[in-house]
C-alpha cells in the first residue's frame, strides 16, 4: 500500500512522517512556506520524550504532482473547512478506484467525499499533535503517539480498513478497524465542542461550565436525532492511559487554538459546534451555546483577534439573558 497525505499539518504530518519512518511509501501534498522547509530540509518530527530527528520525506505542491498507482491510500488531513477546496484540487488526478480516509475531527467531511468517491473511510483521530510553524510537527505523547481506529463509511469494513490498521501499527500507532466507526466520531465530536472555547475564550472555571453546557446540549441533540454514540465508558476503555502522558503540550492548544494562533484566517468550528446546531436547527431542538461559541469563534478569526482572550462570564451571561428574555425570569418559572 502506498499513501498520499494531504495536509502535512499536525496530524498529516505526524502520520506521515511515522509512516515514512517506519519504511512506508508515503507522500505528503503541502503548501506555502511549510512545502518550501518541507522540500529544502525535510520533515523535522519531535516525537514524546524522544529527541527531534529530520526525515526527508517526499513532499510535493499539489496532487498533481503525485505519481499516482492503484494500490494508493490518501489520508485526508486538511480542516473540515479546507475540504472543499482540497477535493477540487485532488480530484481531476484521482484515480476512480483509489481509496479516501478521512483523518480529521468532526463527522461532516466523509458525506463530502461520498459524493465524488466511492470507497470513503473514516478514522477517529485521537493524537495530540501541533504544528506552529513551517517544516516542523510535534506529536506530544510519549506514550502510543496516536490511536487511529478505522472503518468504512457510512459503516462496514473492507481489506483497507484492515491493511491501513495494520500499516499504522507497524509505524507505532493504534488502530484497529471498526464497523460502527462513525459512533465513535460522534463521541469524538461531543469532545472537540470543546475546541473553541479553547481557542477563543480566557481559561479558568467559566470556561469549563461553558464546555459543559456546550457538550450537554450536543448530546441531546444527537440522542433527539437518534444518532448512534459510542458511550463514554467504552470511549475511555478504549483511550486509557495510551496517550500518556503528554510532554510540551502545556504552552499549545487544540487544533482550533493552533488555526487562530497560527492566523490561517479560517477555523474548524462551523464543523464541530456548527454540526450541532444543524443538526438542532434540522431536529428542533434549541442550540444557543454551540451557536453563541461558533458566532464568536469565527468574530475572532475574521478580526485577526489573538487566542483565548474572549470573556467566558461574559458569554455565558449572554446565554442566561437569552434564557431569561424568552422564559421570563427564573422566580416567574
Ligand atoms: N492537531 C491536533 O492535535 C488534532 C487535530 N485533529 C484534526 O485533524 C485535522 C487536521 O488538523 P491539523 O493537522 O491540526 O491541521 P493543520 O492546520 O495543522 O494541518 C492542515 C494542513 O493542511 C494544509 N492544507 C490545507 N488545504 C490544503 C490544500 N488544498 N493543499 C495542501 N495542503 C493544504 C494546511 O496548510 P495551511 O497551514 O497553509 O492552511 C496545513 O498545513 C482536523 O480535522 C483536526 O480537527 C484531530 C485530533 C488532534
Ligand atoms: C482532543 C484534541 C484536543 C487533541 O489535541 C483534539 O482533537 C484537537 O486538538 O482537535
Amino acid at each position: 500500500m502506498r499513501y498520499v497525505v494531504l495536509g502535512a499539518g499536525a496530524v498529516g504530518g505526524g502520520v506521515g512522517g511515522l509512516l515514512h519512518r517506519a519504511g512506508l511509501p508515503i507522500t505528503l501534498v503541502a503548501r506555502g512556506s511549510h512545502l518550501a522547509a518541507l522540500r529544502a530540509d525535510g520533515l523535522r518530527l519531535r516525537v514524546g520524550r524522544e529527541p527531534e530527528r529530520t526525515w526527508p520525506v517526499p513532499a510535493v505542491g499539489a496532487p498533481s504532482e503525485v505519481d499516482w498507482t492503484d494500490d494508493t491510500v490518501v489520508l485526508l488531513a486538511v480542516k473540515s473547512q479546507q475540504t472543499a477546496a482540497a477535493l477540487a484540487d485532488l480530484l481531476p488526478h484521482l484515480p476512480p478506484e483509489v481509496p479516501l480516509v478521512s483523518l480529521q475531527n468532526g463527522v461532516s467531511n466523509e458525506r463530502t467525499l461520498l459524493r465524488h468517491v466511492e470507497h470513503v473511510h473514516a478514522i477517529t483521530v485521537m493524537m495530540p499533535a501541533s504544528h506552529l510553524e513551517p517544516g516542523l510537527v510535534t506529536i506530544h505523547s510519549a506514550g502510543t503517539p496516536a490511536l487511529l481506529d478505522i472503518g468504512r463509511y457510512p459503516d462496514g469494513l473492507d481489506d483497507v480498513d484492515h491493511a491501513v490498521a495494520a500499516d499504522l501499527r507497524a509505524a507505532g500507532m493504534a488502530s484497529e478497524p471498526r464497523a460502527d466507526i462513525m459512533a465513535w466520531k460522534h463521541r469524538k465530536l461531543l469532545m472537540n465542542l470543546g475546541n473553541a472555547v479553547d481557542a477563543a475564550c480566557v481559561p479558568g472555571e467559566d470556561a469549563a461550565t461553558l464546555v459543559d453546557r456546550l457538550r450537554l446540549e450536543g448530546e441531546r441533540v444527537l440522542a433527539e436525532a437518534r444518532i448512534a454514540v459510542t458511550s463514554a465508558a467504552d470511549d475511555q476503555d478504549r483511550r486509557g492511559e495510551l496517550l500518556r502522558p503528554l510532554v510540551d503540550r502545556d504552552a499549545v492548544g487544540s487544533s482550533s487554538w493552533q488555526s487562530v494562533s497560527r492566523r490561517t484566517g479560517d477555523v474548524e468550528t462551523d464543523h464541530l459546534n456548527g454540526e450541532i446546531v444543524l443538526l438542532g436547527r434540522l431536529h428542533g431542538v434549541p442550540t444557543p451555546a454551540n451557536e453563541l461559541v461558533r458566532r464568536t469563534l469565527n468574530d475572532l478569526v475574521r478580526r485577526r483577534g489573538r487566542p483565548r482572550t474572549v470573556s467566558a462570564a461574559e458569554l455565558l451571561r449572554r446565554l442566561d439573558d437569552a434564557t431569561e428574555t424568552h422564559e421570563g425570569p427564573a422566580t416567574s418559572r
